[in-house]
């Protein structure tokens, strides 16, 4: 790797499919420019021999690429892994992937507009085939028809997003658990599609299932499957396009801050920074916000202005990493070091505190001690 002095290493690894579709030419410029490198990590060799990397991205599993992380972290204390995987395994199964949701509390602040209310939609978790026809989950009430059956599971893999809108108790006989059964709540044809990245917050609107109406759900029986509905898939190839035909759609967005909220409050909750969540309005309570899924490092080059999204966050890393390296020394960097901190672009004149130390700003305040 080309001289690295002053500037920030990021390795990456992800499937093939996943790099074609993240690791695009403009991401890669715009980050090399900021002083950012993009390294593709070899996955035959130990990954604690590669780099230096000053931050690891991945969305590979299993427990030998969990020794890899943990074996070059070790060797590595000061870099960053985005993500840990104990914290991205809690989004593998359907039901602790929505508990954090339902933990979550997020503070009315003065002068916050009526945001609503969010929640996720009544499921449960059917494990055993009669589980299936128990009488009980109906006439209790628990869940109503339609619902949404989901596999327990989403790894990633195609069949964890195979699912089915079941009408009648007869289709649910039909099912393969471990399965989640989740109440389908009519949301207009449209959801929000959230994407986190660090401490960036970007909504987006989406097509989804279409409202079935009492009289409609009276003719219809058995299920009906369909998968990644949401998902800007293969078919649609002009993104902008599409994102202007959304705009063009009369749903209206969430307020920004209420989003901003719970997307904050799910980072911290889950110590996750690459993720999205869908979120769906209750039509039958107009600010009544429902989280039906969250994703770990979902298809952010879909997000409009991914590149720039992305350089924001790994600029924000290169920043703590020069601030954590000067912390507690007092140390003043030198004229040099300073000019190169401001070449490499993830700094610019003036950004407040951006730099460790500001020679000209501490010594107007207090003698500190030369390096
Ligand atoms: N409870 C619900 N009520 C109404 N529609 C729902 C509900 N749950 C899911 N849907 C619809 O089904 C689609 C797929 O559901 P979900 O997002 O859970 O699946 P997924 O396979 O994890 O999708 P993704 O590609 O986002 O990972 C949603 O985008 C939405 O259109
Ligand atoms: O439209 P989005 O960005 O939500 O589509 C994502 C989807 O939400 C999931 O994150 C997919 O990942 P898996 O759940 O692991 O299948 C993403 O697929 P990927 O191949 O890009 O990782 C979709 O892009
Ligand atoms: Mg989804
Ligand atoms: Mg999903």
């Amino acid at each position: 790797m080309a001289e690295t002095a002053g500037r920030f290493g990021v390795g990456y690894a992800l499937m093939p499919k996943k790099q074609a579709s993240f690791i695009q030419p403009s991401l890669v410029e715009m980050l090399r420019e900021r002083g950012i490198d993009l390294v593709k990590i070899d996955m035959e060799r130990p990954l604690a021999d590669q780099g230096p990397f000053d931050c690891v991205i991945h969305k590979m599993y299993g427990e030998e690429w969990r020794r890899q992380l943990e074996e070059f972290k070790s060797r590595n204390p000061s870099a960053r892994i985005v993500d840990h995987p104990d914290d991205i395994r809690r989004l593998h199964n359907r039901i602790s992937m929505l508990q954090v949701v339902e933990e979550l509390r997020v503070e009315k602040e003065d002068g916050d507009e009526d945001e609503g209310t969010f929640g996720v939609p009544k499921q449960i978790v059917v494990y055993e085939e009669e589980g299936l026809v128990d009488r009980s989950l109906w006439e209790e009430g628990s869940l109503k028809f339609p619902v949404i059956a989901k596999p327990l599971v989403a790894d990633g893999s195609a069949k964890s997003h195979k699912m089915s809108l079941v009408f009648d108790v007869v289709a649910l006989g039909k099912l393969k658990p471990p399965i989640v059964l989740q109440e389908f709540v009519n949301h207009g044809g449209v959801i929000f599609k959230v994407y986190v990245v660090g401490e960036r917050v970007v909504c987006v609107k989406r097509k989804s299932l279409p409202d079935y109406s009492d009289e409609k759900l009276g003719s219809l029986q058995g299920s009906m499957s369909f998968s990644q509905i949401s998902n800007l898939t293969a078919h649609v190839k002009d993104h902008e396009k599409y994102y202007e035909s959304m705009d063009s759609e009369e749903t209206e967005m969430p307020p920004q801050k209420f989003i901003e909220k719970i997307g904050r409050g799910l980072r911290k909750a889950t110590h996750l920074n690459l993720f999205n969540f869908d979120v769906i309005r209750d039509v039958r309570v107009g600010n009544r916000y429902l989280v039906i899924d969250i994703n770990y490092f979902p298809g952010y080059a879909k997000m409009p202005s991914y590149e720039s999204v992305l350089t924001d966050f790994f600029c924000d890393m290169a920043k703590k990493k020069e601030k954590n390296a000067n912390v507690g020394f007092d140390a003043v960097l030198s004229d040099k070091k300073i000019m190169k901190l401001v070449s490499s672009g993830c700094y610019s004149e003036g950004d407040d505190g951006a730099l460790p130390v500001s020679p000209l700003k501490r010594e107007d305040e207090n003698p500190i001690i030369q390096v």
